[in-house]
């Protein structure tokens, strides 16, 4: 099969361009959300699957979005990075309404999504994977030294030291490590949220508290993390807030510090908890 290459004839599914980041704005509250999602609305043909969906991501917290299964969380998270367009509803960036056509806009406002098959190629190290499709050139030439320096340096910001040499292949890495370097990938370029599907779906004990070291340092850094996730106990480790969805509604969104195990459970599977007083 002949796939388009990077500059560097690189193959491994189409190249992406590097975003444009706007100019950040200076002086934002620290409590304003980065995302702010009102009303949002989406359908399949007649089928809808998001009713009037209220959603906020706030910088330096981890928000955990909850849902059962077919709930409507993947298709909420397409609508946050741009690959569906809400039917209806409003959403704001930083204060701003924005209308994200593509993926590509939502990463040139620094929105990263990394989704559960993380996309990375085996073939290529790590190196490889974190530029791919937006490799450094120095002329003609990949500018190899400039991007292995780059990645070396965003997992060391990361406080990841468990990689070993960023020249090792992926096909050699752990599923945490493979975690890992999605996650770096998706920072590497000043995102300013990081929305992460799953990602200690496949992984033991000690590899998920890794990765949800890994997330919680992501927010400590000042990004807002979106955390989609089925596990109850990553979820009150690691998250700030609590979004549920329920039946495509979003059943509330609260502190994670003021509800207990067993509320959240309830907001899952019937969109209410007698005890917030909560209605889908
Ligand atoms: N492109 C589509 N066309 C038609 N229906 C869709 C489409 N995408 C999602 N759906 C439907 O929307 C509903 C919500 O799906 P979604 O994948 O968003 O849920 P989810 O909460 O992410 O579920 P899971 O936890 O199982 O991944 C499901 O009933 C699904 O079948």
């Amino acid at each position: 099969m002949n796939r388009p290459a990077g500059p560097g004839g690189r193959v491994c599914g189409p190249p992406v361009p590097a975003p444009a980041h706007p100019p950040r704005a200076a002086n934002v509250s620290p409590v304003t959300p980065l995302l702010d999602l009102r009303g949002i609305d989406k359908s399949f043909g007649p089928v809808q699957v998001l009713h009037d969906v209220d959603f906020t991501a706030r910088p330096g917290e981890v928000t955990a979005l909850v849902g059962d299964n077919g709930a409507g969380k993947t298709t909420l998270v397409k609508c946050i990075g741009g690959v569906h367009q809400p039917d209806a509803g409003e959403y704001r960036f930083e204060g701003t309404p924005v209308r994200l056509g593509s993926p590509r806009d939502a990463a040139g406002l620094g929105i990263e999504v990394v989704h559960q098959d993380l996309a990375l190629c085996e073939n290529l190290d790590i190196v490889e994977n974190m530029f791919l499709g937006r490799e450094r050139s120095n002329g003609l030439a990949l500018d190899e030294a400039a991007m292995e320096e780059q990645a070396a340096r965003t997992l060391a910001a990361l406080s990841v030291r468990t990689m070993g040499s960023v020249r090792r292949r992926v096909s050699d890495l752990s599923g945490g490590q493979r975690q890992t370097v999605a996650i770096a990938r998706a920072v590497l370029w000043d995102s300013r949220v990081v929305v992460l599907d799953e990602p200690a779906a496949a992984l033991g004990v000690a590899q998920t508290q890794q990765v949800l070291e890994l997330v919680r340092r992501l927010a400590d850094k000042g990004l807002a993390v979106v955390l989609i996730s089925h596990n109850m106990n990553d979820v009150f480790a690691v998250s700030d807030q609590i979004a549920a969805l329920y039946l495509g509604r979003m059943a509330a969104q609260v502190r994670t510090a003021d509800v207990t195990h067993r509320q959240v459970v309830e907001l899952i599977t019937s969109g209410r908890s007698g005890d917030l007083g909560l209605r889908a």
